[in-house]
């Protein structure tokens, strides 16, 4: 495996060229644009790996299932769905322009930045600070890596420049769809995008994703498997944006991306996969991460359909 991992990583290198680093957030621009990374946790704990698999990089909307995770603990499934809808919408991460004619101002899914504020401000805590700390906590278990924090200057990247992501929470908060203090939810918003993980953290979620919440190490169930099932939903009909489509027929597997570059897969009762490569296409997935794991999938025969 590690061998046609590293042919992969060979194979699809260049790919990268064909992309841009994410500029709208001016922290992310920093990053080189060639990086490339692969990392697979099976169900038996066994990992494999090539390229750039420990450089690190931030989560960006890879922690939208992750909170959700947390939010629908937290509160249950009926008040969470009062806030956020289950339908994708094939517009882009960030647009605005449903939330103000369609489904009673609810964002269709929290998969889109709109309804991922929402699910952010439904995390218990009675302040950011004591939110983000259980996000954190929740992460370093199911990444079974304590060490796991937030890039600090990529969250005041995003902090200073975050206005369309602003505009929309007071909007939520608006129309009843945001419930607390709008700046705070921004906040928990902001720090759990500049979460830092590596492709072998991505690898370790998926996987217990992939084994219906159960930890791989100390079998301990860290989720119910009812929430893990609508997690990987989500992941399979919003996940890779209003690119989610393309890439059920190319890959087929639940996949969660985000523009620092990640991309989070889960093949049930399989394996996890965290690839990296922080080239984007126009839609903000991995370009040359999408090339892999288009490859890893046929190779594998990991479609789902
Ligand atoms: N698609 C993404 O990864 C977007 C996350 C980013 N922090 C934003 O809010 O725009």
């Amino acid at each position: 495996m590690n061998a046609l991992l590293n042919q992969l990583i060979e194979t699809h290198k260049n790919d990268a060229q064909k992309g841009n680093v994410a500029d709208y957030i001016p922290e992310l621009k920093k990053t080189p644009k060639d990086l490339l990374g692969i990392s697979i946790i099976d169900l038996n704990g066994n990992s494999y790996e090539a390229g750039d698999c420990d450089v690190k990089f931030t989560l960006q909307s890879i922690s939208k299932p992750i909170v959700l995770l947390l939010a629908l603990m937290d509160n249950g499934e009926s008040r969470v769905f009062e806030k956020v809808g289950k339908e994708p919408t094939g517009d882009p991460f960030n647009s605005i322009i449903r939330l103000e004619t369609y489904n009673e101002h609810k964002p269709l899914n929290p998969m889109i930045n709109a309804g991922a504020i929402s699910v952010s401000a439904l995390v218990k805590g009675k302040n950011s600070s004591e939110k983000i700390d259980r996000i954190l906590e929740f992460m370093r278990k199911i990444t079974n890596n304590p060490t796991i924090q937030v890039n600090e200057h990529v969250f005041e990247s995003e902090l200073a420049t975050g206005n369309r992501n602003r505009s929309m929470a007071y909007f939520l908060h608006d129309v009843g769809n945001l419930e607390g203090n709008v700046e705070e939810a921004l906040t928990v918003y902001f720090k759990q995008c500049s979460i830092e993980v590596t492709a072998k953290d991505l690898a370790y979620i998926g996987a217990v994703l992939a084994a219906d919440g159960v930890d791989l190490t100390t079998r301990e169930r860290l989720f119910p498997k009812r929430y893990c099932d609508i997690v990987k939903s989500y992941m399979a009909t919003c996940g890779m944006y209003d690119g989610s489509g393309e890439f059920a027929i190319n890959v087929g597997i639940p996949a969660k991306s985000g523009v620092g570059g990640g991309i989070m897969c889960t093949v049930l009762g399989r394996m996890g996969i965290g690839v990296f490569g922080p080239a984007l296409d126009s839609k903000g997935n991995s370009y040359a991460g999408l090339r892999v794991l288009e490859s890893l999938s046929s190779g594998l025969s990991l479609s789902i359909y």
